[in-house]
């Protein structure tokens, strides 16, 4: 079955329809990875988003048991040049096609990914339809009379947290030298695997939990993680991730690292197509070392207005943009990338290292951790 891409601009770009073959609406944004797709697919950060791959062969590894971020794919769509369907590896369970069908995720496979994403990069992220069945283009909008489709392009839902977050706490590592709550505003199963890896206790928190919510759990450091939509639509998630950085050791990653450098006043702007991708260069400005990141964002926080009480100590070498922060006076830190590296290189593993070691300065002790 055909199935067709509509751009709000109102390119239509054609290809087969795979996954569930019904309508679904998102932004549409582009991921640079050559593999990881199981990992993208399953990513919270990536809710309601129609995601393109520029890499033209995607899900020749199938999908296994073991590469889970979540529960469940959150985003919209899936878009690539080529999907295999027959996967070679002794770990893969089903397709990428089986896989998107079971869970209802519209996929279209076929589509030219390379004009697609040069309109994303000229024009910026923008939004768009999955439609089964071939749709005309037609010139400058989407015509419902040459498309066969009457299509609005409303504003996207701005509570992708809430949606995401867990319902309730959970204890995701039972035992470690250390307890780490991770404000669940999306997060990426692997960060907490690579807490627990280094001797973590970990305990798993919605959203919407307070600082008093989290102080009953006695913790020795707080993580704020990933997750998906504008870090401005969750200022109650900001106000209180301000009392929980001037309590406690705080890691921020991602939308976590927006949330905390608005709680200390710096602002944030929206990218013209986002960092997606498995090697974004990024320097740290202390070292000057350059370290290869995995990256997935469409905000950042911007340098106008910047707050004094906050120093930016890692920038994107390819445009300039803040990737990293550090608060002068607490025991604060926050990167814009994904240091828990899946997918992409484990480059930036040493940052869970150092959460650690601002614990352990926390517990006035020596600890010996493992990993
Ligand atoms: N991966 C993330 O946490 C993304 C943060 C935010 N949703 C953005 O797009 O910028």
């Amino acid at each position: 079955m055909k199935g067709s891409l509509i751009l709000e601009n109102g390119r239509v770009f054609t290809g087969e329809m795979l996954g569930r073959p019904e309508r679904r609406y998102g932004e549409v944004v582009f991921n640079t990875g050559m593999t990881g797709y199981q990992e993208i697919l399953t990513d919270p950060s990536y809710a309601g988003q129609i995601v393109t791959m520029t890499y033209p062969l995607i899900g020749n590894y199938g999908v296994n048991e073991t590469d889970f971020e979540s529960r469940k794919p959150w985003l919209s769509g899936f878009v690539t040049a080529e999907l295999c369907d027959r996967p070679s590896h002794h770990a893969s369970r089903e397709t990428v096609d089986a896989y998107l069908r079971r869970q209802g995720v519209a996929a279209l496979t076929g589509v030219d990914t390379r004009a697609l994403v040069r309109t994303i990069r000229d024009q910026g992220a923008m939004k768009g339809w999955i439609v089964p069945g071939e749709a005309m283009e037609a010139e400058g909008a989407v015509n419902p009379k040459t498309s066969g489709h009457s299509l609005a392009f409303p504003d996207l839902p701005r509570d992708w947290v809430r949606q995401v977050t867990v319902p309730e706490a959970y204890t995701a590592a039972p035992t470690g030298l250390f307890h780490v709550v991770v404000m669940d505003l999306g997060a990426k199963g692997h960060i907490v695997d690579s807490l627990a890896q280094l001797g973590c206790r970990v305990t798993v928190v919605p959203s919407f939990y307070t600082f008093e919510q989290i102080a009953a759990l006695e913790p020795d450091g707080v993580v704020l993680s990933n997750g998906p939509g504008d870090p401005r639509d969750v200022p109650e998630v900001a106000r209180e991730a301000r009392r929980v950085a001037e309590r406690w050791p705080t890691f921020g990653i991602c939308l976590g690292h927006q949330v905390l450098g608005l709680a200390f006043g710096a602002k944030v702007e929206k990218l013209k197509f986002g960092h997606r991708g498995s090697n974004h260069p990024v320097k740290d400005l202390r070292s000057g070392r350059v370290w290869i990141t995995p990256q997935n964002h469409g905000y950042a926080l911007t340098e106008d207005d910047w707050p004094g009480e906050l120093e930016v100590t890692h920038r994107h070498v390819n445009d300039g943009t803040v990737e990293g922060l550090r608060h002068r006076g607490l025991p604060v830190f926050s990167v814009q990338y994904h240091p828990e590296a899946h997918p992409g290189p484990a480059d930036s593993f040493y940052l869970f290292e150092q959460f650690i070691a601002l614990m352990e300065e926390g517990k006035g002790v020596h600890a010996i951790y493992a990993g």
